[in-house]
């Protein structure tokens, strides 16, 4: 049997940035090799630093997809662990924990032949430029893509044995944001000389937050965060251009629309206050909300209620975290779930620390579900 937690732990040392997972690929592909040597009814390919695993069912009526993101994400990790990255890149989101349970459910559902095909994919790029959509539009499937498709995401705050879903919308749609102020720059000691990029940028970002405050619906539900933000050189020069980058979300695609403009017409509105230009990319990609199919993540859920004494099923609310896998399942139906990995620090933090405990708990549990799918 493969051993799981050395498989997180190697995955865990060698992050990398969407569409640059050579290593990787390169040590998915190791593992996948020996797991599916000398077994005729296993078919590989690539695309790109993504894969495929297709196990051929014997009377196959359908192909069940099992999805899993393998990508790091631009975070120095603080979390003291031996086996912590040094690239400067960390799975912060838990792509190792994912990754990891796709290799473990490869190996138990590769032990004899489905009756439904079962597709494996290990999807590129999911925190940067939708991978998943890439793959899809750049028809990567081939005569391989799934009738359903599944697949997970970790979340801390949950316990190791929870498993959270509903049969509507679990995730935002996201739209990625890039502005830049354009003023001129100058000595600080002569601001009327110059036209001061940063004061215009800083005035912006105070201004998106009555967005959410005072544009979007109460009952609806948005963000507009800024992440990063670059001005100027030094304390005694003024910045002639200001860049932010940011991502707004909604749950619905309208109100998402809607944010767009309201942010588009504020930028413009404090470029022309201070007389200045700006230039705003919004870049929406393949980050449409993650809906579920309600009738297959009420069999899933039913299925993870009744049969699996381990898992404690919670019936959870959307959250407004983002998730190519929503171009996916815009296409093919299919179900997201949260996986509780029960680490004090959340998502996206350098101090994330997943308890590994939760890969044999998603290895034995998700492969009984798939098993039924795959054999029904
Ligand atoms: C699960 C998760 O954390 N996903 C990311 C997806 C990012 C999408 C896009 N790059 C954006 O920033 O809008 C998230 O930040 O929710």
């Amino acid at each position: 049997m493969l051993d799981l937690i050395k498989i997180r732990r190697d995955l865990h040392q060698i992050p990398e940035i969407g569409m640059e997972e050579v290593e990787t690929q390169k040590y998915l592909l190791k593992v996948i090799h020996e797991i599916i040597a000398n077994k005729a009814f296993i078919e590989l390919k690539t695309w790109e630093t993504g894969i495929l695993v297709l196990l051929h069912g014997s009377q196959a009526t359908k192909t069940i997809g099992w999805r899993t993101d393998i990508d790091g994400l631009p975070v120095e990790e603080q979390t003291g662990l031996p086996f912590a990255s040094k690239n400067g890149r960390m799975h912060a989101c838990g792509h190792d924990i994912h990754m990891t349970t796709a290799l473990g459910l490869l190996e138990v559902l590769g032990q004899t032949q489905p009756k439904e095909n079962l597709l494996f994919l290990f999807q590129p790029a999911e925190e940067n430029v939708a991978g998943g959509k890439q793959m899809y539009d750049g028809n990567a499937f081939g005569d391989w893509l799934p009738d359903e498709f599944y697949g997970l995401h970790v979340r801390p705050e949950l316990k190791v044995g929870d498993i959270a879903t509903n049969t509507h919308t679990l995730f935002a749609g996201t739209c990625e944001v890039e502005l830049t102020f354009k003023g001129k720059g100058g000595h600080a000691a002569f601001p009327h000389n110059a036209n001061d990029a940063l004061v215009a940028a800083a005035y912006f970002v105070t201004q998106v937050q009555t967005i959410v405050s005072r544009n979007v619906d109460p009952l609806g539900s948005a963000v507009v965060t800024f992440g990063q933000m670059h001005a100027g050189t030094t304390n005694n020069i003024i910045a002639e251009t200001a860049f932010l980058h940011g991502t707004i979300r909604a749950l619905t695609l309208d109100v998402l629309e809607a944010v767009k403009e309201r942010l588009e017409t504020i930028a413009k509105g404090v470029a022309g206050s201070f007389n200045q230009e700006v230039e705003i990319k919004l870049t929406q990609g393949g980050y449409l909300p993650v809906e579920n199919n309600p009738q297959l993540a009420h069999e899933l859920m039913t299925f993870f209620e009744n049969e699996t004494a381990e898992v404690n099923l919670i019936d959870i609310e959307p959250a407004m975290t983002g998730e190519d896998f929503g171009y996916l399942l815009s296409k093919i139906p299919g179900v997201m779930f949260w996986l509780g990995i029960d680490s004090p620090a959340p998502l996206h933090s350098n101090k994330m620390t997943p308890d590994e405990k939760v890969l044999d708990f998603a290895v034995s549990n998700i492969a009984k579900f798939l098993k039924i799918k795959t054999e029904d």
